[in-house]
Parts: structure tokens; C-alpha cells; sequence
């Protein structure tokens, strides 16, 4: 099995170059796991409470619970990844059931932040965009996907999204093999990345 961690800012495009990637491949052989499936369940907090939790802290994520399920892949095991609700702040009672594939995609803005996690990663990547551009694009994504307003999203930018991306995110970069500068789509990056897994298929 091939494990890529693919890390980077808030609206980086993370998720969209992972569904570049996987576009062409064939869906039996490469599986997504998200960092955002496994934010810690917080049944405990009324929903006032739970919407001012710092969720780009790395306590915020149940790190011990991915590199399980990540080792579990490993030996061949399925496991059930939890469903998140950006809209209630919590884990649902959902899981989707994950199946071992050559190919495992875990992609999440503190990935390579958790030093157990990158010792897992055969492969860590970086996606790298402007920060007014992240946060245009966060702006219009949790208005029309996550049940969010402007003042919402500019309040948790100010108070916890920038100051962390810069004390944990922007530091993870160091960590990473592959750098992919996405101000703009990038074919070129999403190729050579493709052919790396595409090869790692057909060994
Ligand atoms: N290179 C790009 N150029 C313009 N818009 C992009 C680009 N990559 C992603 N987007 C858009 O930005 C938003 C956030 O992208 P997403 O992939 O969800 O980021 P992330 O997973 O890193 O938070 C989405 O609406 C997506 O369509
Ligand atoms: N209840 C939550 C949980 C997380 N967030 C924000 O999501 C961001 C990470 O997800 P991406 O898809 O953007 O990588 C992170 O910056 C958290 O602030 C949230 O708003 N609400």
C-alpha cells in the first residue's frame, strides 16, 4: 500500500486536487481518508459552545483514532470512517465503510503537524496558496457548503484560523516531499503526481 498525505492551508484546494488526482484512476484502487472525518466528538457541548472551538488546533483532531484506522488499512483491514457535520460543529452517528486499496489518500490541513501520523506517509504533500486567496475561497465555500455567514467566517479567521495556520500549518510545510502552488489550477503538479501512483498501480 501507498500512503500520500496531502496537507495544506484552508482552502488551499486540498480536496479538489485530491478529486483531480483520482479522476482517471480506477476507483477500486485508490481510497480518500479526511483529517476532517476525525475531529473529536463533542456530544458533551451545547451547540454555542461547540462553534467556539478552536478547530485548527491540532488537539482539536482525534490523531490517535486516524493512525488506527491508517494502520489498520495497512494490514488489510476495512474501517468505518466517521462522518463530520460542519453544520452541527460534531461527528455524526455516520461512518463510511473505508476499504484497504493500493493506493490510501489522507488529506487534512494538520496532517504533517502529528509526528506519528507522517512516519505513516510514504509520500507527504503540500498545497500551497495565497492567504487572501484561501480565504476568498473558504469565504464563498462555507457560505454555500457549510452553513456559514460572513461575519462567521471572518471572526474564526481572525481568532484562530490565521493565528494557527501560521504557529501549526505553514511550519508543517517543511515536512513535505512535494510542494504543489495552486493560486491557479495546476496540471502539471496533478500529472506528475498521477504518473507517481499510476506506476505504484501497475508494479
Ligand atoms: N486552483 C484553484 N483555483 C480556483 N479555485 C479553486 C482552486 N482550487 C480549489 N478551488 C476552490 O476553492 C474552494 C476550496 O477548495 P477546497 O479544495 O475545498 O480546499 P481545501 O480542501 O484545501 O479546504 C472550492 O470551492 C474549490 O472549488
Ligand atoms: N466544525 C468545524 C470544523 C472545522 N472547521 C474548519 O474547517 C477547516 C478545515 O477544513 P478544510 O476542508 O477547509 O481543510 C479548518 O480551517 C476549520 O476552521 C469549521 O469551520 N467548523
Amino acid at each position: 500500500m501507498l500512503i500520500i498525505g496531502i496537507a495544506g492551508g484552508t482552502g488551499s484546494g486540498k480536496t479538489t486536487v485530491v478529486h483531480q488526482i483520482m479522476n482517471e484512476l480506477p476507483e477500486t484502487e485508490v481510497g480518500i481518508i479526511s483529517q476532517d472525518s476525525y475531529y473529536k466528538t463533542n456530544d458533551h457541548l451545547s451547540m454555542d459552545e461547540r462553534a467556539l472551538i478552536n478547530f485548527d488546533h491540532p488537539r482539536a483532531i482525534d490523531f490517535d483514532l486516524l493512525c488506527n484506522h491508517l494502520k489498520g488499512l495497512k494490514q488489510g483491514k476495512s474501517i468505518n470512517q466517521p462522518v463530520y457535520s460542519f453544520v452541527h460543529h460534531n461527528r455524526t452517528d455516520d461512518y463510511i465503510i473505508t476499504h484497504p486499496r493500493k493506493v490510501m489518500i489522507v488529506e487534512g490541513i494538520l496532517i504533517l503537524t502529528n509526528p506519528e501520523l507522517r512516519e505513516l506517509f510514504d509520500i507527504k504533500i503540500f498545497v500551497h496558496a495565497d492567504s487572501d486567496e484561501r480565504l476568498i475561497r473558504r469565504l464563498k465555500r462555507d457560505i454555500a457548503d457549510r452553513g456559514r455567514d460572513m461575519n462567521e467566517v471572518l471572526n474564526r479567521y481572525q481568532t484562530t484560523l490565521k493565528p494557527m495556520h501560521e504557529q501549526f500549518i505553514e511550519p508543517s510545510k517543511a515536512y513535505a516531499d512535494i510542494i504543489i502552488p495552486n493560486d491557479k489550477y495546476n496540471t502539471v503538479a496533478i500529472d506528475i503526481v498521477r504518473t507517481v501512483i499510476n506506476k505504484k498501480i501497475n508494479d
